[in-house]
């Protein structure tokens, strides 16, 4: 496995037990950043990130706060605390609340005497199309425009980077340089189902466009082996078909 590209991959824990957790952080050694979203935090609480650290894994909180600027650095601060190294905001949430939450969460990691985490905001939601986009939530920009928008606030507001659809990455990344960290949800080999993604590339399409990591979850947890799936993305990376 080509080490460089499967530390590019980032595959969330979205199970519904600390046991079935620690079951696939098993069986995927290989895997050395992992996400913990609203399901596993909610279900087993920090005490799964402390297993990740145990395990040196690298740590993707996914946690998507989007609320008023007070409660976003509330938030943030205590997630700073964790000594993790990705936190999600929603870009929507607006530059005030985004530049609180960036400010709060290097409180909450120099309280806590650990690394700050690197902050990025939700442009729109992979499983958005461009036809809810316009019909249901009404939004009239064009999907790449809406994207960029929210952005260009993230980063004017001082974030480290945002979670985008590979379909934006490059024009993305061209806007907002090659410092500015696009992490990638809404990514599917040509042999996995799309699910509830909506906008999506495969995983050599999605780093051809500039992202800088992948985050690729049932095509590799929900398949036979995880750890023959996670191969076969690798290879297909190195070598597209
Ligand atoms: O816009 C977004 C933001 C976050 N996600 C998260 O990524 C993974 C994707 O999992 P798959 O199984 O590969 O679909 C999941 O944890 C989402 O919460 C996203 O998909 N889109």
């Amino acid at each position: 496995m080509m080490a460089n590209v499967a530390e590019r991959i980032i595959v969330p824990l979205d199970v519904p037990t600390m046991e079935d957790a620690i079951a696939l952080l098993d069986a995927i050694p290989e895997v050395t950043f992992w996400k913990v979203g609203l399901e596993l935090f909610v279900s087993a609480g920090p005490a799964i990130l402390e297993q990740l650290k145990q395990r040196q894994k690298r740590i993707f909180l996914d946690l998507k706060f989007h609320d008023i600027p007070n409660t976003m650095a509330g938030a943030c601060r205590a997630a700073g605390r964790h000594g993790v190294d990705l936190v999600t905001v929603h870009a929507p949430a607006g530059g005030a609340a985004l530049k609180a939450a960036q400010i709060a969460a290097l409180e909450g990691a120099a309280q806590a005497d650990c690394p700050p985490p690197t902050l990025i905001a939700v442009t729109l939601l992979t499983s958005i199309s461009n036809r809810d986009l316009a019909y249901e939530l009404k939004v009239s920009l064009e999907l790449t425009d809406y994207a960029t928008q929210m952005a260009l606030l993230a980063q004017d507001s001082g974030l480290g980077g945002i979670v985008c659809s590979p379909q934006e990455a490059n024009e993305l990344r061209r806007i907002c340089g090659d410092d500015f960290l696009l992490i990638c949800p809404g990514v599917r080999p040509t042999w996995a189902a799309m699910g509830d993604q909506q906008r999506a590339m495969t995983p050599a399409q999605a780093m051809a466009a500039g992202a800088s990591y992948l985050v690729i979850g049932r095509p590799i947890t929900q398949a036979p082996d995880p750890a023959v799936a996670l191969q076969k993305i690798c290879d297909e990376i190195v070598a597209p078909g």
